[in-house]
């Protein structure tokens, strides 16, 4: 499968509009998240790992912002348990058409997916071994964060897990500007301008709103999980994996 190019800030734009996950989002994600996320790939393929390892017969696994479904892909080739099932949330209309024809592309007898058009706070999360957030929370109004995880933690069954993947914040401004300068020499490196990386930038500013480490670690220890391990950093992108 060729995959599009992502070139939605490459031109200059008259007016600065909120990112949106829209059809032309939707139709050059592979190619910009690939670019724009250092480690992507590896996340992906690990989240496969340790859901094979967590996953518990039984069990429903959750996807909450699915996208196209790469970490629902991941875990369905991996996962052995009897009797699990994986469900794939998302709210952007597009994403989850998209994800509903790749998915129908994985032919291979394995745990059924269901994928869901809806706000990841609609969604009840019940008899859970594995729960998803990747590069989500960042995308929630942090005011509804906390209630989230606690309900996340709530749905699980005990030894199962959430694994967190997130951009991160620093709160000292040199380090904040280390991460956020090695972070745009890395799309650079990628192949983006640096007027595709402002206007990204900008308008992201106001949707995607990054966190520091110690307020994820904190706030899932708030929530109930008494063991969180940082897995994954490259630069200012991190991933979480915690136990109940
Ligand atoms: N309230 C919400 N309810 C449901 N979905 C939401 C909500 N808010 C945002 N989303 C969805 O969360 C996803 C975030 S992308 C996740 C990548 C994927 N996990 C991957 O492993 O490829 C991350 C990124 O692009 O940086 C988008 O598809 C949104 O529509
Ligand atoms: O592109 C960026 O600068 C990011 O921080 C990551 C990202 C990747 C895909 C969609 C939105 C944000």
């Amino acid at each position: 499968m060729t995959r599009k190019t992502d070139a939605i800030y490459a031109a200059p734009l008259k007016e600065m509009i909120d990112f949106k996950f829209d059809e032309r989002v939707v139709a050059v994600f592979p190619d910009m998240i690939q670019r724009s996320v250092p480690g992507y790939g590896l996340i992906i393929s690990n989240i496969g790992i340790l859901a094979a390892k967590y996953a518990q017969a039984g069990s429903h696994c959750y996807d909450l912002g699915c996208s196209l479904g790469a970490a629902t892909l991941a875990m369905r080739q991996r996962i052995t348990q009897p009797d699990c099932d994986i469900i794939a949330v998302d709210n952007s209309p597009a994403m989850i058409e998209r994800g509903r024809e790749l998915l129908a592309r994985d032919t291979e007898p394995s745990v059924p997916v269901t994928m869901v058009c809806a706000d990841l706070q609609e969604v009840a999360i019940e008899n859970a071994s594995v729960v998803v957030l990747n590069f989500t929370l960042q995308f929630v109004p942090p005011a509804q964060r906390l209630a989230l995880i606690q309900r996340i933690y709530a749905g699980l069954r005990p030894g199962g897990i959430l694994i967190l993947s997130e951009k991160i914040a620093f709160s000292e401004p040199e380090r904040q500007h280390f991460h956020v300068e090695v972070h745009h020499d890395f799309k650079r490196a990628n192949g983006y301008s640096d007027l595709e990386i402002s206007q990204k930038r900008s308008a992201l500013e106001n949707v995607m709103i990054p966190e520091t480490l110690s307020c994820h670690q904190e706030r899932l220890q708030a929530a109930g999980f008494s063991f969180s391990e940082l897995w994954f950093q490259c630069f200012n992108f991190a991933s979480l994996v915690a136990i109940k």
